[in-house]
């Protein structure tokens, strides 16, 4: 859930500071006196006076888009600003910019300031976290946002603990959560100069399905933390982009509600699991359902990963240290453990009461993804979900990088059997290193942090992923995407895994509740 001050409505129209001027429509005539003990009760970032010229100004709207940022103002919030107004501005600024926002005249403005060292520095004080509660209150514009990481900052500062904790966290110790993206930063391109690259295009099949970019949404339980319409929003954004998104399971609307949201021609894949014996006798009458009466769906990928729920330790603590808080929505999210655990032999009936491409999702060792492709499946999707489930799983591009060259030996072709790769992908980089390698990713977590900004952010989140493939193939010298192959990259350190002490672990680490 969004902390309330989500609720100003900033998201959007903040950045748009001269439409704001225009807004104003007071008139300098509705004066009144104002008293300074008046003027000192709105000394708040979300009601704030100041007085200037010994004129009253409310300026709580007007400090959200002041170019010269909020603290600047807030420090004088309540009080006279006249000294350090004049100081930088230009008199006329006040008739240019204030002149509805006047509220009237003050004339017993304590002429010194009688201030003691202890006084002063409770003020300092009260300063910084009221300026900590600005940064928090207002977000940085989608034109602020230049990576896919900055996203997660904005969410860090944004979403509940709870939720947050919930999207954030791994299994156990976090190594796998952290290894992926480490794993990721340890390949390295090797770039062709001088080819031809005029007819340039990222446009990618996926399945025999024509998409805009060369990877998708991946499919989250409980995106409706972060905005209350989560998978519609991720559908609409990936149709606004024309990528692609998996639809979860357990999702806050069924398969049937996102579907007929769906706009003509988008690509959906549905995410699927087995939790009992009964769902799994049931799987072929619904995948004969979703292809009879979904057209969007254009595959289904099946978790085999789930034999038991991984143990997020840190969102245990989190949740026991906000008992009593109810969060209603975080319950349940979690799932109950398996009745029933799938097998091979399960798979054979599922596999083939269906002409849907059945994709095996959270495979991680090469010799289960040679059989899956031998058994006649169309793909894998290897994964260790993003590090939620066994902590110590291997990164999911190392095991990619392992499985391409199986699958080379074995002259396995895309065609045949479709490698899909996630965890940890955030940036055009990371994207190309698994196209590289036979595999279009999924992108998890960013998109999640992105949706803070509704429709748009994921939007943007995809935007700038295009952008940076585009400019690192072009850096690269590869034209299209089925011209990426294992040549462009530098392998050779990949599985090289130094001792380091682990900063990010003794971060990570949360305490035990209540122990001394
Ligand atoms: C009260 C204390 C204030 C301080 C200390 C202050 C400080 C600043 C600073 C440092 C900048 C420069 C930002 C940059 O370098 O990009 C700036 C910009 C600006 N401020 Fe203020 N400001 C104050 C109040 C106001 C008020 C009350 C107004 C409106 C009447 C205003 C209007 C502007 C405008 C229009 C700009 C952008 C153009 C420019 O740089 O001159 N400021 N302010
Ligand atoms: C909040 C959250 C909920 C998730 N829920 C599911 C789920 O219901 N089913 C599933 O197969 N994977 C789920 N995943 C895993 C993602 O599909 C994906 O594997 C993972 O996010 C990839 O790792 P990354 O976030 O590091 O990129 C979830 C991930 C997150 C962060």
């Amino acid at each position: 859930m969004i902390r309330e001050f989500r609720s100003v409505g900033f998201f959007g129209a903040a950045s748009v500071f001269w439409s704001w001027k225009l807004r104003q429509t007071l008139s300098s005539d509705q004066k009144r006196v104002v008293s300074f003990e008046e003027l000192q009760t709105h000394n708040k970032p979300d009601d704030c006076w100041i007085a200037i010229n010994q004129k009253v100004y409310d300026v709580t709207e007007f400090i959200k888009t002041h170019p010269g940022g909020v603290a600047r103002i807030l420090r004088y919030a309540g009080n006279d600003a006249t000294k350090g107004f004049h100081s930088m501005h230009h008199p006329q600024y006040l008739e240019t910019f204030l002149d509805g926002s006047l509220v009237g005249e003050i004339n017993d403005l304590p002429t010194k300031k009688k201030k003691t060292s202890t006084r002063k520095k409770q003020k300092l004080i009260e300063i910084e976290e009221q300026e900590e509660q600005v940064v928090k209150l207002i977000p940085p514009t989608l034109s602020q946002i230049f990576s896919l990481s900055d996203f997660e900052v904005v969410a860090k500062n944004v979403l509940s603990p709870a939720t947050l904790v919930y999207v954030s966290s791994g299994a156990d110790d976090e190594f796998t959560l952290r290894e992926n993206r480490y794993a990721l930063g340890r390949i390295f391109f090797r770039p062709r100069c001088l080819t031809d690259i005029s007819n340039f295009s990222i446009e990618t099949d996926i399945l025999g399905v024509r998409t805009a970019a060369p990877f998708f949404i991946s499919s989250f339980t409980g995106s409706n933390l972060i905005q209350p319409e989560g998978e519609k929003i991720l559908a609409r954004a990936a149709a606004e982009e024309k990528i692609a998104y998996m639809a979860p399971k357990r999702g806050s609307v069924s398969l049937e509600q996102l579907h007929a949201e769906t706009a003509h021609g988008q690509v959906l894949f549905y995410q699927h699991e087995f939790e009992s014996a009964e769902e799994l006798r049931e799987a072929p009458k619904l995948f004969k359902h979703i292809e009879a009466t979904m057209p969007q769906v254009k595959a289904i990928f099946v978790n085999v990963d789930t034999a038991a729920r991984g143990h997020r330790e840190k969102e245990y603590k989190v949740r026991e240290m906000e008992a009593g808080k109810t969060n209603a929505n975080l319950a349940g999210l979690l799932g109950s453990e398996p009745e029933y655990v799938a097998t091979w032999q399960d798979f054979e009936t599922i596999r083939k009461s269906t002409n849907l491409p059945i994709i095996l999702k959270g495979l991680q060792r090469k010799e289960d993804i040679l059989k899956a492709a031998e058994l006649g499946f169309r793909g894998a999707l290897i994964s260790n979900s993003g590090g939620r489930q066994l902590d110590f799983s291997k990164p999911a591009i190392e095991t990619l990088a392992e499985v391409h060259e199986a699958l080379k030996e074995k002259k396995i072709e895309r065609n045949q059997f479709q490698l899909f790769v996630e965890g940890g992908f955030s940036r055009g980089s990371d994207v190309i290193k698994a196209l590289c390698l036979g595999a279009i990713p999924a992108i998890g977590r960013p998109m999640l942090y992105s949706e803070v900004y509704g429709q748009k952010g994921v939007e943007k989140a995809s935007q700038l992923l295009k952008e940076e493939i585009t400019r690192d193939m072009k850096l690269l010298g590869a034209g299209n995407v089925s011209c990426l192959d294992d040549s462009y990259l530098d392998l050779s350190s990949l599985t090289v895994k130094l001792w380091v002490p682990d900063f990010q672990y003794e971060r990570n680490y949360t305490p035990m509740v209540n122990v001394i």
